[in-house]
């Protein structure tokens, strides 16, 4: 069937005209590929079985910088002058939050537990801030009657310094527990299905109040000097480095993914935020060669203003980073609006950003109600610039409503990465690479692999080896040694993973492993994890692009193999989405090698590499995978605004001696 689509590829034909040809791929005779891998000593993680730890961030060390108190503030000037005009602390508290009186806090017997002091509590030796104070949190939830912010027991066991706990959003740098409607939401694990903090659903009233304390602290921040604003985000590098052990905690509970995983997002976030200190001290504009005697030309780059940055769960730091760190770098401020599935990590972050020193009102956060937080981000005149991650859908929209304002915006949206493994690959690296792609994070990867297409020459080969690899991984709750994949985010994300497996199967799609639910025996982590969204890597032999999984991001663990039979029917396969993210491909031929990758319509491209994320690479999509570009030296230009600067040198001079042009130019 696919010689068909080749040959209809030679004649010009169209990936649509392909389709009913590529449907019915016929069994191959090729011999079984050489043995599987060689099994690892324990569970390997998935990013081992490709030989790499998923990312290709910048080792950091941790420096000696202390995590035990707040580092003296970025600059004094700033600091006096903003004191001076009465921005540092509590400008822009909530009048609820703003009323809070200090009271005793007993003892809890319940499996809940006031997570944050007051705001601005002394912090303790350790980075502890004193615990035996709140605000009116209770009597304001007595008189209501609504549940209050709270985090479990279990997770507060789970981290060394509870400071980094808060059940608060943060505007104006105060710590604002209480949503100016009262309502909560609640964050659950998606390991066990119980809710590990309880925090205030915040809505249009906060964002504006973020938003007001990010524009009133804009021009002290924009004035600091570069090496300052670089100082302070070495100091957040080295916190979150200090409390790495921490932050993974509480990203596993949150969103799922293993330890050994979280522990790697965190190293690439904070590579994200070094390389932002070190970008900051960079910018500069241009001196231009002008076109006459009596002008001179100059660029300047000057930040945007204020960035209202919005992130998803599926990367609850690294994502983050990758907005926040080059917007402070650029001078800008931040209202940032963590997906409500993960704020925990969102928390932690700023908490540990204000450790390090970051000014009152430089970088806000909001919790809560998505569209009502997006609406006004948005919409607000104030906000110059948007930076989404996220799903195309939400994307759309946003774009829609910046473009009516004419504001900057750079979307990090969907992908349907496919991994092309031609004749000449070698397929043990193939396999490997298509296994630790495709279940990173559960397959929960904006670029993880969506459609692996392989020739049908070495098919039967690469499948067994991809299966072989599938089976040795352990499933369960990420929070336990040696777990490989963890649970998926909520149980609409195993209905869509369900509905693409089942799909494919009835249209004639042969399963390699997995397919369902595991059975619950076979879980790490237990009877907890009963309540779990757990489902089992799975591979499709003989997939057909009809199938779902062809047109759509899976965003599970699924891998499906397609066959192909020439390059041109590869290339056409692979560029047959609306999607144009992230692509690999596994050759050994060069001519080819740069043939593929300049025909491969996605913004980024692995060649005998899935491990492509990296602080200094730029990272971002064509077509309807986004605009603008995160990391890199191109990430901080999306926070900078370009202002040319003519001089005109031909004014009348108030003597002769101090005449700078004129005529004798
Ligand atoms: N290209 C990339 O770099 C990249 C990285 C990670 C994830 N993603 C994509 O993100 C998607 C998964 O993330 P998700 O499910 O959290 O996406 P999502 O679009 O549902 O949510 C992303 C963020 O947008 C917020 N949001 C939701 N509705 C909103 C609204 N009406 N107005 C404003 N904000 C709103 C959410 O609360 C969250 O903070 C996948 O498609 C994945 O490919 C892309
Ligand atoms: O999901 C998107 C982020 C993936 C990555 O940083 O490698």
């Amino acid at each position: 069937a696919c010689c068909q689509a080749h040959a209809m590829l030679a004649s010009g034909a169209s990936a649509s005209q392909l389709m009913p040809y590529c449907s019915a791929a016929p069994g191959s005779s090729e011999q079984p590929f050489g043995g599987p891998a060689p099994a690892p000593a324990t569970h390997p993680t998935v990013a081992e079985c490709a030989g790499s730890a998923g990312t290709t961030a910048t080792a950091t060390t941790t420096s000696a910088a202390s995590s035990s108190g707040r580092v003296a503030p970025a600059s004094p000037a700033f600091l006096a002058a903003a004191a001076a005009r009465g921005l540092v602390r509590a400008t822009h508290h909530l009048s609820l939050a703003a009323t809070s009186a200090a009271l005793p806090c007993p003892a809890s017997a319940s499996a809940f537990t006031p997570a944050s002091a007051s705001s601005r509590a002394a912090p303790l030796p350790g980075g502890v801030r004193h615990k035996g104070t709140r605000t009116n949190l209770d009597e304001a939830a007595q008189a209501t009657g609504l549940s209050k912010p709270a985090v479990s027991a279990d997770l507060l066991a789970r981290v060394k310094d509870a400071g980094l706990v808060r059940t608060a959003g943060l505007i104006g740098g105060k710590w604002t527990e209480v949503a100016s409607d009262k309502s909560t939401f609640d964050v659950v694990n998606p390991a066990t299905g119980a809710v590990i903090a309880t925090l205030p659903r915040m809505r249009a009233d906060e964002t504006r109040a973020a938003i007001a304390a990010a524009h009133s602290v804009l021009p002290q921040w924009r004035a600091t000097p570069a090496r300052e604003r670089a100082a302070v985000l070495r100091r957040w590098h080295d916190l979150i480095l200090a409390h790495k052990a921490d932050i993974a905690a509480l990203m596993t509970a949150e969103c799922g993914k293993p330890t050994a995983e979280a522990l790697a997002e965190i190293a690439g976030g904070a590579a994200s935020v070094d390389w932002f200190a070190g970008e900051a001290v960079r910018i500069a504009g241009d001196v231009l060669e002008p076109p006459s005697r009596d002008r001179r030309m100059v660029v300047l780059k000057q930040p945007v203003g204020v960035v209202g940055a919005i992130t998803p769960w599926n990367f609850p730091m690294s994502m983050i980073t990758r907005k926040v760190a080059p917007a402070l770098a650029a001078g800008c401020t931040v209202v940032l609006k963590p997906a409500e599935l993960t704020p925990l990590t969102a928390i932690a972050l700023a908490e540990l950003a204000e450790r390090a020193g970051l000014p009152d009102g430089v970088l806000n956060l909001v919790l809560g109600d998505a569209a009502a937080i997006g609406h006004e981000l948005v919409h607000s005149d104030t906000v110059r610039k948007i930076g989404f991650t996220g799903s195309t859908a939400v994307g759309k929209m946003l774009a829609a409503g910046a473009g009516a304002g004419v504001k900057r915006i750079s979307l990090e949206l969907g992908g349907n990465a496919p991994v092309l493994v031609f004749e000449d690959a070698d397929l043990e690296l193939a396999a490997r690479g298509i296994v630790a792609s495709a279940l990173r994070n559960a397959g929960q990867t904006c670029i993880c692999a969506n459609r692996v297409f392989v020739h049908t020459a070495v098919y039967d080969r690469l499948a067994e080896a991809v299966v072989g690899l599938v089976r040795k991984l352990k499933v369960g709750d990420g929070a336990e040694a040696g777990v490989n994949v963890g649970p998926l985010i909520t149980a609409a994300a195993l209905e869509k993973v369900t509905g693409h497996v089942n799909d494919a199967v009835a249209k004639g799609g042969k399963l390699l492993a997995g397919g369902g639910r595991p059975e619950a025996a076979a879980l790490a982590g237990g009877a907890a994890t009963a309540g779990g969204h757990f489902f089992a890597p799975t591979v499709i032999g003989e997939a057909t692009i009809d199938m779902r999984c062809f047109k759509e991001e899976t965003f599970g663990p699924l891998i499906p193999l397609f066959r192909f039979g020439s390059d041109g029917e590869a290339v056409l396969l692979a560029n047959t989405t609306e999607y144009g993210l992230a692509a690999y491909f596994y050759t050994r031929d060069l001519g080819r090698a740069w043939r593929v990758a300049e025909e491969l319509e996605f913004g980024m491209i692995g060649l005998n590499e899935v491990a492509i994320t990296s602080e200094v690479a730029p990272f971002g999509g064509l077509k309807q995978s986004g605009l603008g570009r995160e990391q890199s030296k191109y990430g901080i230009a999306e926070f900078m605004d370009v202002k040319y600067v003519c001089m005109g040198l031909n004014y009348s001079s108030p003597s002769p001696s101090s005449s700078p042009s004129g005529s004798g130019l």
